[in-house]
């Protein structure tokens, strides 16, 4: 693999920046390939049910598409109150309807030659209501165990944000046919070997989209380290839930042996969390819950990319040959902001099922804590 794939971008392309570093733990160990998969045979089983899916879906680039300057420097904003990243959320929509209705308020005010109704600079009020509705810079990833709910939730939250949809599994099949006969035919490295490229290639390409993964494709270490740049969520489930809800009969590996699915999962688990920022639990809320909370998370996680941009930006200003003593007095307040919209994290495992100490529900791990 290219150098420029191994930093997550073709040539030409610009280069991602690290994820975003609010404090918290993120195990730095690099789990390596796991020794001895037989999940070749497994897979190949299983990849039955890929053959049938659509084609990989990539509607045009929306009109709103977010973000063209998430990386430029912005003057420093004053430090807000403590908050949770889906609390956030919640006070983007409010602060957003507040501004309509503000602005209903100065229009009524103008019709009725009221001058006594107070007015805001309008430039002002249009940074704030683009600023709580961006998204993060760079396609958003979703990983997890199979029937975990990659491709239903991850096509509903790029629906839901406007964006487009892609699945590895799904270009893998366009391009090569059923994985179960690559399998059979090529074997499991060459396979892999494949998918990793197809997810750099996948990752190469700018702006905001979801991608969704194939469930080995964490086997990969140069896919794991590209994961590093990009916000990246793990969907987990259990195995109950996935005999209760998946189509058994489409995947069958699970219809010959259930259990297999949590040996996989006990096999891979490392290597899930090692790329995980977030992880939510997709067998204890509805889709439509579990899309708003992935929306708003994706939108927690644009702000703090944001104001670690701006700390970024001020700190180089402070060098020598920088803007001097303003930067400085910039830091403090960026950085307050950048501390205070990272959602807390929670501990709701469930000793003694199948997946146990899985982490909780929208559970964040410390994002790019460990970025180089
Ligand atoms: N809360 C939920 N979120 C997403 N999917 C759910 C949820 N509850 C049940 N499901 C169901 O789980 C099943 C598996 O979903 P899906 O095919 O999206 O999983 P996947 O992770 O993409 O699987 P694979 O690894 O095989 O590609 C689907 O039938 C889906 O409707
Ligand atoms: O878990 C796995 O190893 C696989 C999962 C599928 O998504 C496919 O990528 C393929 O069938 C292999
Ligand atoms: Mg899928």
């Amino acid at each position: 693999m290219s150098g420029a794939r191994r930093a997550g971008r073709r040539a030409g392309a610009p280069a991602a920046a690290p994820k975003p570093a609010p404090p918290g733990q993120r195990s730095s160990e690099s789990a390596g390939e796991l020794p001895g998969q037989s999940l070749g045979q497994q897979s190949g089983q299983r990849a039955g049910d890929q053959s049938g899916q659509p084609a990989g879906e990539r509607p045009g680039q929306p009109a709103g598409q977010r973000g063209q300057d998430a990386g430029r420097p912005r003057p420093p904003r004053r430090r807000r109150p403590q908050r949770s990243g889906a609390q956030s959320a919640d006070e983007g929509q409010s602060a957003s309807a507040a501004t309509n209705s503000g602005r209903r308020q100065q229009g009524e005010a103008e019709a009725s030659g009221d001058a006594t109704q107070p007015r805001r600079p309008a430039k002002r009020r249009r940074r704030r209501r683009g600023g709580g509705n961006r998204l993060p810079e760079r396609t958003i990833v979703f990983v997890g165990p199979m029937a975990a709910g990659k491709t239903s939730l991850g096509r509903r939250v790029a629906k839901e944000l406007g964006i487009p949809f892609v699945d590895s599994d799904v270009v893998f099949v366009r391009k090569h046919g059923a994985i179960t006969d690559f399998f059979a035919a090529h074997g499991e490295p060459e396979f892999r070997r494949i998918e990793a490229e197809i997810i750099a290639s996948e990752l190469a390409e700018p702006g905001t989209r979801i991608l969704a993964l194939g469930g080995g494709a964490v086997l990969s270490e140069s896919t794991r380290e590209l994961l590093r740049r990009h916000p990246t969520i793990l969907l987990m489930t259990t195995q109950e839930a996935v005999l209760r809800t998946a189509n058994i009969s489409r995947r069958p590996l699970l219809r010959d042996d259930p259990s297999a699915w949590g040996r996989i999962l006990a096999e891979r688990k490392p290597l899930y969390l090692e790329v995980a920022d977030v992880t939510f639990r997709t067998d204890r809320a509805g889709k439509e819950q579990l899309t708003r909370r992935v929306v708003e998370w994706a939108r927690a996680y644009a702000r703090r990319e944001r104001a670690a941009a701006q700390v970024a930006a001020v700190h180089a200003a402070a060098q020598p040959g920088g803007r001097g003593p303003a930067a400085s007095e910039g830091t403090e307040t960026v950085q307050a902001e950048a501390d205070t919209s990272i959602p807390a994290k929670a501990d709701t495992n469930h000793p003694g099922e199948p997946g146990a100490n899985l982490p909780a529900e929208a559970e964040t791990h410390g994002v790019g804590e460990d970025q180089d």
